[in-house]
């Protein structure tokens, strides 16, 4: 692993502009995970501590994304006719067709020889953003490969199955072998950002300082993304002291412990042994707790330890034990029922839902409930259904009790506590 004096050369020279006279970050060896950054000066809850550019971006594409969305602007297209004139199997947009960006790839994926270039493949499109990497200079090309790649059984997957579609795919072990690593690093340190032209089309940006720091569940900061040129604004979530690390969090803030580590094994590879992933009720948030199937008993059930993926559960009014295959099951029972309400119901009908029938099978404070409660939220912002009173009234009890849960999980001023603050008042 390259050492973080050189990490941070090469980060600067990528921050261009952006690259602050007496920064307030450093790049050092992490007691978390490998190198970490940390704060060079006692930095003031609400600072902006660092912007990002993205160093590689593109699309995500999962089966559910629309295709003819352009892959230089990703704003939506003509489902009909998408796809670049030329010949190079990527769906392009009228004004994106005269940038140079777009001549580039065009030429690359022109040379590959895509087998049948009028018909959109998703393998194909999706290959574009860790192609871009083949465009890349002396500089960056070094900065990405300073950047931590994890290895595990799928990574070569996505190149692999993508060059099949290509008559004229590259065989040289080098270039096979950079493309396989650029795939490893974008899983290992990519944020998932939205489309600023399509809030349902993510796109996977590297950034390679953003990208240096360590997870915690409890993080120190807060991030935003400026819609232009999808640039990262990291700010301090909590006051935060010289020399101490500064974190992020990978997952998001409401998931429970057991659902946060599946996904950080899952994902990132590696298992949390933060505070907050050692206390089964999470400051008292109790976001994974079920009802007690004890008769005679009102209690909640939480994890008794989330160092293994299956605990062993435990009343807290009973004490009584369960293992984890009955209590996964109430979980999966709840994600169904919770999420079959959320997909294609009215706002109205879920609040119904959530307010009536939820309390007879899962507490209100579960993590699922909890998301369900979210989602209301920002529904109710965006959709043109006729509200009443008491709608409003639901949403602003859900603003206070999701505030009430952060106060207690104590993330600080983060993002997500502005956005609830705003919609309790609207
Ligand atoms: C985005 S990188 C973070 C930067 C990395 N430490 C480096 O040296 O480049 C993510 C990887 O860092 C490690 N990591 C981050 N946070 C961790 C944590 N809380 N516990 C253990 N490993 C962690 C894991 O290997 C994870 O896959």
């Amino acid at each position: 692993m390259i050492c973080p004096k050189r990490l941070a050369e090469l980060i600067n020279i990528n921050l261009g502009g952006l690259k602050q006279k007496e920064p307030a970050w450093e790049i050092g060896v992490s007691k978390i995970a490998g190198r970490g950054v940390f704060a060079t000066r006692n930095i003031k809850c609400g600072e902006v501590i660092f912007k990002d550019d993205p160093l590689l971006i593109g699309p995500t594409l999962r089966n559910e994304t629309p295709l003819n969305t352009c892959s230089v602007c990703y704003s939506l297209m003509d489902p009909k006719k998408f796809l670049c004139k030329n010949g190079c199997g990527l769906p392009l947009c009228e004004n994106c067709s005269r940038r140079k960006q777009h001549k580039a790839e065009c030429t690359l994926f022109k040379t590959w020889e895509p087998l049948e270039p009028q018909t959109p493949n998703i393998l194909v499109i999706r290959l574009i953003t860790v192609a871009r990497a083949m465009l890349f200079n002396a500089n960056q090309k070094a900065l990405l490969y300073a950047m931590q790649a994890n290895i595990d059984t799928t990574f070569r997957n996505e190149v692999k199955n993508a060059s099949a579609c290509f008559k004229n795919f590259p065989t040289d072990k080098k270039i096979v072998e950079y493309l396989h690593r650029t795939v490893a690093i974008l899983n290992t340190n990519s944020y998932e950002v939205n489309s600023s032209k399509q809030s349902d089309f993510p796109l996977r940006a590297l950034y390679p300082l953003a990208g240096i720091l360590n997870h915690e569940c409890v993080p120190n900061t807060t991030y935003t993304f400026d819609e232009k040129n999808y640039t990262i604004i990291l700010k301090a979530a909590k006051d935060i002291k010289e020399g101490q690390e500064i974190t992020i969090s990978y997952t998001k803030l409401l998931w429970s412990n057991l659902m946060r580590q599946l996904f950080l094994k899952m994902t990132k590879q590696f298992s949390c042994k933060c505070q907050r992933c050692s206390d089964p009720t999470e400051g008292g948030a109790l976001l994974s707790a079920l009802y007690c199937k004890s008769d005679d008993c009102q209690g909640l059930v939480v994890p008794e330890t989330t160092t293994t993926l299956q605990p062993q559960w435990v009343c807290l009014e009973c004490k009584k034990k369960y293992q984890h295959g009955v209590m996964s099951k109430t979980q999966d029972f709840a994600l169904g029922a919770i999420n079959a309400k959320l997909n294609g119901n009215s706002v109205k009908a879920i609040i119904d839902f959530i307010n009536e029938k939820c309390p007879t099978f899962v507490p209100e404070c579960n993590h699922i409930v909890v998301e369900a409660k979210y989602n209301v939220i920002s529904r109710m912002m965006k959709c043109k259904e006729d509200f009443k009173f008491q709608d409003y009234e639901a949403k602003k009890r859900y603003c206070e009790e999701l505030l009430g849960i952060l106060d207690k999980l104590k993330v600080g001023v983060n993002a997500m506590r502005t956005y609830l603050e705003q919609e309790k008042l609207r």
